[in-house]
């Protein structure tokens, strides 16, 4: 177990900055998650900090050590990708122990580790087997089994559930974080995937354009984003969002514009509110409530079914907002839906800089 200190990296690859004075902090037997779209740059910092690409500038320390020109086997990682690389000659067991074999690790001291792995991720009925009459799931599961044997200092996971199907991907999640707590050891893991971020995340780091945008536990980068990016990454549907102008008259705070008007006074603003101040208001569809009072009104064009709730889309003066109607009755589509937004549950960013007010 070991931490890991990213301090000012720098990242370019074929003459672009990839990764930009970035700086990361993961703390002994933390797992943290690297968020974001395609192209972010999360899987080049992780394979970064497994020593597969130069640095810039900047340096990365492992359990105290400048790692950053470290060659990858003296790091104490061990690294696991989305696709399984196994190879097919060889049973589990010979894939699980192949680096133990060609280090020289003692027979004894590899069968132990073996069993281990085998035992934490359910391969022991499979340890005879060939990856070729492995399901997708089961490869997988001997990758990660190959990387807990080498018992690293830090784990690194690339997107190892990408090529699996939504149950099995669910299963390995609840799996990994079963063996997050086991080995007690730190992991980094990259994916693209919210809902795999949130439930496995200690902290998440949210990651554009080669940028942290923010680095929290999942609940808070979920209800206070940093900026306009975060709050539309995170949530399905998306945060319904409207801009407008704040109005302050002493102690009172208006966010106003054509069609809507909110006290926003109990609103925490960081800085004293500026009226005139564009900016976008932010609330999330669990937060709009469709009730027969509401002070505002859409026409509802769209309902998905989701089973335990519904989806509403109602159309507000020609924008899109999504509300959650819990329950198994929903209106018809053309109705007007009056409807409401929790108040104590705003977002607000501001307009030109995204930040969050
Ligand atoms: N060898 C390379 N040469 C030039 N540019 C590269 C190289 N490798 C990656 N990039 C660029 O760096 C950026 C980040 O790529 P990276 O693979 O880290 O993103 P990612 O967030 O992991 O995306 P994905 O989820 O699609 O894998 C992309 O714009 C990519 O095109």
């Amino acid at each position: 177990m070991a931490n890991v200190a990213i301090r000012n990296l720098q990242i370019t690859l074929g003459g672009n900055r990839v990764i930009d004075q970035l700086n990361l902090d993961v703390q002994a037997g933390e797992f943290v998650v690297l968020l974001g779209p395609s192209g972010c740059g999360k899987s080049t910092l992780l394979h970064t900090i497994a020593g597969l690409n130069d640095v810039s500038d900047g340096s990365i320390e492992i359990g105290g050590r400048d790692m950053t020109w470290a060659d990858p086997k003296d790091r104490g990682i061990s690294l696991v990708f989305q696709s399984y690389a196994l190879y097919p000659t060889m049973d589990v067991e010979k894939n699980m122990s192949f680096g133990l074999r060609i280090n020289g690790t003692p027979k004894a001291e590899i069968a132990r580790r073996v069993q281990r792995a085998a035992d934490m991720l359910h391969l022991q009925p499979l340890l005879k087997r060939k990856p070729a009459n492995l399901s997708g799931g089961q490869r997988q599961r001997v990758a990660i089994g190959r990387a807990i044997v080498r018992e690293a200092d830090v784990f690194l996971f690339d997107e190892p559930l990408s090529n699996l199907d939504a149950k099995l991907r669910t299963e390995l999640r609840r799996e990994l974080k079963q063996l997050h707590r086991q080995l007690g050891a730190t992991m980094i893991y990259v994916t693209h995937d919210q809902v795999e971020a949130m439930t496995l995340a200690g902290r998440m780091a949210v990651m554009r354009g080669g940028v942290i945008q923010q680095y929290d536990t999942p609940a808070n980068v979920y209800h206070t984003p940093a900026n306009l990016f975060v709050a539309t990454f995170l949530g399905s549907p998306g945060m319904n969002l409207f801009r407008g102008r704040l109005a302050v008259h002493g102690a009172s705070v208006m966010f106003a514009n054509e069609h809507m008007q909110f006290d926003v006074s109990a609103y925490p603003f960081a800085d004293a509110p500026v009226s005139g101040q564009a900016c976008v208001l932010g609330v999330r569809p669990e937060d709009v409530s469709a009730i027969n009072d509401g002070a505002l009104a859409g026409r509802l064009t769209l309902v998905e079914e989701m089973g335990n709730h519904h989806v509403l889309w109602l159309d507000f003066h020609g924008s899109q907002v999504a509300c959650i109607l819990n329950g198994q009755d929903a209106p018809a589509a053309e109705a007007t839906v009056a409807f409401r937004l929790n108040t104590e549950r705003l977002h607000l960013f501001d307009e030109a800089s995204e930040q969050r007010l």
